[in-house]
This record gives structure tokens, C-alpha cells and sequence, in this order.
């Protein structure tokens, strides 16, 4: 198993987020993860990642267990992630904000770094705007350089936090593209979206966070005619 997620809880206060939550990714899967407002979504990345500890419960990565973890080790050994809202260095080059993921984020020596900024700038269709400033790109760009940064670390574990928001369509299928491109069979992607259509697209199998844990999960098609996912969710939401 690539993630073994087991027991996970977070609180804020007295608001629990993730209660009791158990979750597993094998290598070649797309996991699409949706779930109303709130449910904590970016709550279980920020755990997997690292940037958040847990109240309780442990992470594996490939067996290993990095729990007590800090997000730059988790990082390293293969966890890669996107932000909801991206954040690039503005002033820098589209290159150079690759090239610092990729030296950074997986120890690789700057010639490898450089490489491996040139590979994913390529596949992603970003490499004729390397050079241009990273603060000046436009919104697809901007996700295409944040789904850059990610995939510069070389992750077996890809989190994508809502990459495809504020997207048209035909551009949510560029970035499905992408993903579809950067995947290998020993690497899995952990995909958070709103846009249930996007997710339908490549996701191997869908869970549902509802209440701090899952609420039903399995495959797309089945999880959402499931009538408890429609109550809680596609009723409530509208979606
Ligand atoms: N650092 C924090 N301190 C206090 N409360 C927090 C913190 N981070 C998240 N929360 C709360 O935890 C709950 C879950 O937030 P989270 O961002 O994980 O939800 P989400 O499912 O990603 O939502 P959305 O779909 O709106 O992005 C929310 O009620 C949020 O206000």
C-alpha cells in the first residue's frame, strides 16, 4: 500500500474536523476526494502533508510510518502537493519557481534539478512561458505551474487541493491531461475537486468526506448514485 491513513482525528478547539478517519491508496490509483464545504478536506492534505499534526492516529507512507514527520522529510520521500490557492514566488521565473521544488523538495543536485524543471515544464505545456515572470502568468498557467511545482519533486504520492477551481471546462480537461501524462504505475494521485464532472474524468475511485470520516467510497458512478452521498451532499449542495 502506497498511503495507509488509520484512526486520523484533528480538532480545532472544540470543532472536529477529521474524526477517526481510515483511508488507502495503492500505487496507480486516482483517488477523487469531494465532500461538502467544511468537511475537512484540505484538513486530511494538511495531515497527509505534514503541515498540520494529528490529534490521533498514524500515516504510512510505503509502510513507513512519518506521522510525527515534518512536511519538507514527507516531501522528500515522495509526497507532492498542490495548494488551493497557488502561491508561486511572483518575482521569480516560471523556471526558477520549478527549480527550487525540484532542488528543494527531492534532493536532487542542481544539474538534476534543472532537468528534471525542463521534464514536467514540458509535459505540463508550460515550457515556451519558463521564462516569463511567474506573478504575470494566467490563471490556467498559474495551475499548471502549481501542478509543475509538485511534479518536480518526483512524488509516488500526488495531492491535488482543488486544482481545477475557477477552470472552464476545456481547461479543466488540459490539467486531467497533465495528470493523465505525469502519472506512472507506481504513483498515485489523491485528487480533491468540487467539480464532480472533472473528477468523474480520471478518478479510479471516489470517497466522500462527510462528519470527519468517509462517507461511502468506491467507484465513481456507484458513490454517486449512493442515496446518503445525494442526501448529504449533492441534495444539500445542489451539484
Ligand atoms: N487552522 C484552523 N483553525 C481553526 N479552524 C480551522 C482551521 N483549518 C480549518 N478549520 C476549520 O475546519 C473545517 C474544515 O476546513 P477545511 O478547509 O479542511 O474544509 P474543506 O472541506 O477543505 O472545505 P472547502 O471545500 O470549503 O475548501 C472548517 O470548519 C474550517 O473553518
Amino acid at each position: 500500500m502506497l498511503l495507509e491513513v488509520a484512526g486520523l482525528s484533528r480538532s480545532f478547539g472544540r470543532l472536529r474536523v477529521i474524526e477517526d478517519l481510515s483511508l488507502s491508496v495503492q500505487p496507480g490509483e486516482v483517488l477523487g476526494i469531494i465532500g461538502p464545504n467544511g468537511a475537512g478536506k484540505s484538513t486530511l492534505f494538511n495531515l497527509i502533508a505534514g503541515v498540520l499534526p494529528p490529534t490521533a492516529g498514524t500515516i504510512r507512507l510505503s509502510g513507513r510510518d512519518i506521522t510525527g514527520l515534518p512536511p519538507w522529510d514527507r516531501c522528500r520521500l515522495g509526497i507532492g502537493r498542490t495548494y488551493q490557492v497557488p502561491r508561486p514566488f511572483a518575482h521569480m521565473s516560471v523556471f526558477e519557481n520549478v527549480l527550487v521544488a525540484a532542488v528543494h523538495g527531492s534532493r536532487a543536485s542542481l544539474r538534476q534539478g534543472r532537468r528534471r524543471a525542463e521534464a514536467v515544464l514540458a509535459l505540463a505545456g508550460l515550457a515556451a512561458q519558463q521564462a516569463r515572470t511567474a506573478g504575470a502568468l494566467t490563471l490556467l498557467d498559474l495551475k499548471r505551474l502549481e501542478l509543475c511545482k509538485a511534479l518536480a519533486v518526483a512524488p509516488k504520492l500526488l495531492l491535488l487541493d482543488e486544482i481545477a477551481g475557477g477552470l472552464t471546462e476545456p481547461e479543466c480537461a488540459t490539467l486531467i491531461g497533465i495528470v493523465r501524462r505525469a502519472q506512472t504505475p507506481d504513483m498515485a494521485v489523491v485528487w480533491i475537486e468540487h467539480v464532480v464532472q472533472t473528477l468523474r474524468r480520471i478518478a479510479t475511485r471516489l470517497a466522500v468526506l462527510h462528519d470527519g470520516g468517509v462517507l461511502a467510497e468506491g467507484a465513481p458512478d456507484a458513490v454517486l448514485a449512493n442515496s446518503r452521498v445525494q442526501d448529504v451532499y449533492l441534495g444539500t449542495e445542489g451539484r
